[in-house]
C-alpha cells in the first residue's frame, strides 16, 4: 500500500485502482446515509471502488458478472479471516485496538480507520480478548454474520447509531476489566454483558418513547408504553441470535437463560428507571450488601455497569465528550422539529429554540450522570473511576461556563432590544450602536476553549420572538456587565419614571412595564412573573440566578421544562437585599409532581422544597414521623407581633421553626383555612410603614394570607402567590395579580392591608384580625 496525504492506493490490478480517501469515508453514523444503504453487509467504500473503478468497456451482462465475481472473491476473502479490516487501515486499526482497555480510547478514530465499522471490529476484538469464541465454541461465520447484522440494524441517527453502541461496548469492556467486578464474573456473564452492550440500542428510531406514544406508533402499543424502545432492542437482539443460530449448540435452557439475562440488562438502560437503580445501588453500598459471589448481585452490578456505560459520554475527554453532546442534541432537536410539524407537545430537551446544548448537558450531567458515577466510584474506587469523574467535572464546568455565557448574551440581547425599542423612531442609529445601550458592554467570554454552539439554536430572546411592543413611557434599561460577568441593571434616569411610581423608589423601576420587552409575555400572570424576574435582576446574586429567572419566565415552556429536569421543583426566592423576587429551581431529588407556585412549597420523596429567603434555595428533609403533608405548616398566633417566635410545624407534633419565606396555613376564625408566605425583613412600600396596623404587615415584615378556598391546592401544593413588591404600584400590582393571590393595598389612612384579589369587597373584615389557630 502506498500513501499520499489523505489518499492511499490500496492495490492495483489489471482493471482497477483501489483508492481510499480518508475524507470520503462514509460513516454509518452520518444521518444522511440512506436506510437502504445500511442494509449492505460490507463497507460502502468497497462497493464504491468496485463499481466506479471498473470502467472497462464490456456488455452490461459481462460487466455485471465480472463485478459479481470480483465481489464474491472479495467476500470469500473477507470471511476467511476474523477481521474484515481492509488492508490499508487494518494495521492502524489493529494497533488502536490494542489500547481498547484505555478509558481515553478514541472510538471516533476507530470508526474512521474501519470505514464506519467500529462496532463490528471492536466486537470481534472483544470476543477474542475475553476468549469467548473458544469458551463457547462459537462458529466464526455465525459470529461474523451476527455482528454484521447487529451493525446493519443500527439506524443512521445522529446519536443512537452503531457508533454509540461501539462506544458503550468499549466502556462496558473497561468496567469488565475492573478488578472488583471482572474477577468474579462467569464467562456466561461476560458474554451476556458484551452482547447486551453491543445490541442495547438496536434499531433505535432516533426518537424517544414519548414520541412513539404521542404519534400512535405500533411499538408503543405492542409494549404497552412500558420500556418500549428497550423491549424493541432486546427483541431485535434475540431475533438476530436466532436467525444466525449463533448459540444453537447450547441447550434450550441455556439459550433461554441467556436471552433472559440480555433482556434484563437491556431493560435496565431505560433512562426513566434511573432513580430506581441509583437508589438501590446506593442502598446496597450503604449497607455493604453487594456481595459479588451471589449471581443476583453480580447481575445487578452488570445492570449498573451497562447503565454507566450508556451514559458515560460526559466522562470522556472533553474533545470526545463534546462530539457526543453535539450528536445527542442534534437528535433531540430533530425530534422536536418533527413534533412541531405534527403539532404535538415538544418533548423535553427537544426544542431547538429553547434547549441549547449547554442547557441539556448541564442538566444531564447534574441529574443523571453525576449521581450514578459517584456511586460507581464508591463501588469501585479505582484509578479508572477517578479518571472518569475528573473528566466529568471538567466537562461539567465547561458546560456550566458555556451556559452562563449563553444566557448572559441572551439577556444582554434582550436589554439591547429593549433599549433600541425605547428610542424615538426619528433618532437614527445604525449597526451595533443601535443595539448597545449606554453603559452596556459585551460580556467577555470565559477563558476556556471556544465552546460548541448548537446548530440552529437561536437566542431565546432574539427579536424574532417578540410579541409585545413598547409604549412611550416605558423605562429604559441599561445593562452593564460587571467584571465578574454578572449582569446588573442600572437605574433608569429620572425622565423614565413611570406614572404612579413612587419617586422614593428610584432605586427600582416598574417591572410590569419593563416586562413588556420580554417577548414571551402573554397573559397577566406571565406579565407578573416577568416583572418579578426583571426586578430580581437588580439584586440577583449571580448570573446563574438571573438566568434561571429568565428561563422560568418563559412560561410557555417552563411547565414542560420543569418536568424535564428530572428532579428540580420550581420555587421562588426573595432576595435578601430587597423586596424582589427571583425564581430558582430547588433540587429535591426526584421528578416533581407539580409545578410549584410562587411562595409555595413542595414535597418530593421525603424532601421539602420551599420558597426561601436570603437568596438561597432551601430544601428540607422530612424526617420520618413528620406529616405526610409538609406543605401544610402551622404558624402560631404570635406571628403578627413576634415574628421570630413563629413556629412552624411539619405536623402538629413537630416543633420546627417556620423558615423565612416558607408556607404556613392557618385557620381564620375557625371558618376557613388560609395560607401565607412568610417573609422576613421585606421592606414595605413607604405607604405601609410596616407595623401592625394591618395584618399583612408586621414590624417591617410581611406575611400574606390567601384564602385557601380561593387559592386552593394543586395536588398537595398550596397556591400561595407572592403578591408584594414595592416596585410595582398597587394599582398595577392588582391589575396583574393572578386570581387567588393576595395583594397589599393602600387603605385610606395610607396603611396597607392584605387582600385577596378576588375578594375586594369582603376580605377587609377578615383582614382586620388574624386569629390563628393551631
Ligand atoms: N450527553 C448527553 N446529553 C443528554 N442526554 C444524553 C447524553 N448521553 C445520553 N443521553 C441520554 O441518555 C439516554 C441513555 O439511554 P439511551 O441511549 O437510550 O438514550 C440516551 C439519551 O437520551
Ligand atoms: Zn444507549
Amino acid at each position: 500500500m502506498q500513501r499520499r496525504g489523505g489518499i492511499s492506493f490500496d492495490r492495483t490490478d489489471k482493471n482497477a485502482l483501489y483508492i481510499r480517501m480518508l475524507g470520503d469515508v462514509r460513516t454509518r453514523s452520518k444521518p444522511d446515509l440512506g436506510r437502504e444503504r445500511r442494509r449492505s453487509s460490507f463497507p460502502d467504500i468497497d462497493y464504491k471502488t468496485f463499481e466506479e473503478c471498473d470502467d472497462s468497456p464490456r456488455s452490461n451482462l459481462r460487466s455485471y458478472t465480472h463485478r459479481w465475481k470480483r465481489r464474491r472473491r472479495w467476500l470469500n476473502l473477507s470471511l476467511q479471516t476474523v477481521s474484515l479490516l481492509d488492508e490499508a487501515y487494518s494495521g492502524q486499526a489493529r494497533h488502536l485496538l490494542t489500547t481498547v482497555t484505555d478509558w481515553d480510547f478514541d472510538i471516533f478514530m476507530l470508526d474512521k480507520l474501519t470505514n464506519g465499522r467500529s462496532l463490528f471490529h471492536l466486537s470481534i476484538h472483544l470476543f477474542q480478548h475475553h476468549n469467548l469464541i473458544q469458551t463457547f465454541n462459537l462458529d466464526i461465520v455465525k459470529l461474523t454474520q451476527f455482528l454484521s447484522l447487529v451493525e446493519e440494524n443500527y439506524n443512521n441517527n445522529p446519536y443512537h447509531n452503531a457508533l454509540h453502541a461501539a462506544d458503550v461496548t468499549q466502556a462496558m469492556h473497561c468496567f469488565l476489566r475492573e478488578r472488583k467486578l471482572g474477577a468474579r464474573l462467569t464467562p456466561l456473564e461476560v458474554l451476556s454483558a458484551v452482547v447486551a452492550a453491543i445490541t442495547h440500542d438496536l434499531d433505535h428510531p432516533g426518537v424517544n418513547q414519548e414520541f412513539l406514544r404521542k404519534t400512535g406508533n405500533y411499538l408503543a402499543t405492542l409494549y404497552n408504553n412500558h420500556s418500549v424502545l428497550e423491549h424493541h432492542h432486546w427483541r431485535g437482539c434475540v431475533a438476530l441470535l436466532r436467525t444466525t443460530g449463533l448459540l444453537n449448540h447450547l441447550s434450550l435452557q441455556e439459550r433461554q437463560d441467556f436471552e433472559c439475562q440480555i433482556q434484563s440488562l437491556i431493560l435496565a438502560t431505560d433512562i426513566s428507571r434511573q432513580n430506581e437503580f441509583v437508589t438501590s445501588f446506593k442502598q446496597y453500598l450503604d449497607k455493604g450488601d453487594l456481595t459479588l459471589h451471589l449471581p443476583a448481585s453480580r447481575h445487578f452490578t452488570l445492570q449498573i455497569a451497562l447503565k454507566c456505560a450508556d451514559v458515560s459520554n460526559p466522562c470522556r475527554t472533553w474533545k470526545v465528550s463534546r462530539r457526543w453532546s453535539e450528536r445527542v442534541t442534534d437528535e433531540f432537536h430533530n425530534q422536536g422539529d418533527q413534533e412541531r410539524k405534527l403539532k404535538v407537545d415538544i418533548a423535553n430537551s427537544c426544542d431547538r429554540y429553547r434547549d441549547t446544548i449547554s442547557r441539556i448537558q448541564t442538566g444531564f450531567i447534574q441529574f443523571i450522570v453525576e449521581p450514578l458515577f459517584v456511586q460507581w466510584e464508591r463501588f469501585s474506587p479505582t484509578r479508572l473511576a477517578r479518571h472518569m469523574i475528573n473528566h466529568l467535572r471538567v466537562n461539567k464546568q465547561r458546560w456550566n461556563g458555556a451556559l452562563a455565557t449563553e444566557l448572559a448574551e441572551a439577556e444582554a440581547a434582550a436589554a439591547a432590544v429593549a433599549f433600541a425599542e425605547s428610542q424615538p423612531e426619528d433618532v437614527e442609529m445604525s449597526g451595533q450602536a443601535a443595539m448597545d445601550p449606554p453603559g452596556y458592554r459585551q460580556a467577555p467570554p470565559p477563558g476556556n476553549d471556544p465552546l460548541p454552539t448548537s446548530p440552529g439554536v437561536e437566542s431565546e430572546t432574539s427579536s424574532s420572538h417578540r410579541t409585545n411592543s413598547q409604549s412611550d413611557d416605558d423605562p429604559t434599561t441599561f445593562a452593564e456587565v460587571s467584571g465578574s460577568g454578572d449582569i446588573r441593571f442600572e437605574e433608569p434616569g429620572p425622565s423614565n419614571n413611570i406614572p404612579g411610581h413612587s419617586a422614593s423608589h428610584s432605586g427600582q423601576w416598574d417591572g410590569t412595564k419593563l416586562c413588556n420587552h420580554i417577548p414571551f409575555v402573554r397573559s397577566p400572570l406571565d406579565t407578573y412573573r416577568a416583572a418579578m424576574t426583571i426586578i430580581s435582576l437588580h439584586d440577583a446574586p449571580s448570573t446563574e440566578d438571573i438566568l434561571t429567572s429568565i428561563q422560568l419566565d418563559r412560561s410557555d415552556v417552563f411547565h414542560s421544562k420543569l418536568k424535564s429536569l428530572n428532579g428540580p421543583v420550581l420555587s421562588a426566592i426573595v432576595n435578601s437585599s430587597g423586596p424582589t423576587l427571583s425564581a430558582r429551581l430547588v433540587d429535591v431529588g426526584s421528578p416533581p409532581v407539580e409545578v410549584l407556585k410562587d411562595g409555595g412549597c413542595a414535597r418530593v420523596n421525603g424532601t421539602v422544597g420551599s420558597v426561601c429567603y436570603n437568596g438561597s434555595s432551601r430544601t428540607t428533609d422530612l424526617h420520618s414521623g413528620h406529616s405526610a403533608s409538609p406543605t401544610a405548616r402551622t404558624v402560631s398566633s404570635q406571628e403578627c407581633s413576634k415574628p421570630d417566635d413563629v413556629t412552624a410545624k411539619l405536623d402538629p407534633k413537630a416543633d420546627d421553626k417556620l423558615h423565612h419565606g416558607s408556607c404556613a396555613t392557618s385557620r381564620n376564625n375557625g371558618t376557613h383555612d388560609r395560607i401565607a408566605t412568610w417573609l422576613q425583613n421585606a421592606p414595605f412600600p413607604p405607604s405601609c410603614n410596616g407595623g401592625s396596623t394591618h395584618p399583612g404587615c408586621v414590624q417591617g415584615k410581611l406575611s400574606r394570607w390567601t384564602d385557601i378556598s380561593e387559592a386552593g391546592f394543586e395536588g398537595n401544593i398550596p397556591k400561595a402567590h407572592i403578591a408584594y413588591s414595592s416596585t410595582i404600584s398597587h394599582e398595577q400590582l392588582n391589575s396583574t395579580l393572578p386570581i387567588g393571590a393576595t395583594s397589599c393595598r393602600k387603605n385610606s389612612d395610607d396603611s396597607c392591608r392584605s387582600e385577596d384579589v378576588k375578594m375586594d369587597t369582603d376580605s377587609s373584615a377578615d383582614d382586620e384580625q388574624e386569629p390563628i389557630q393551631h
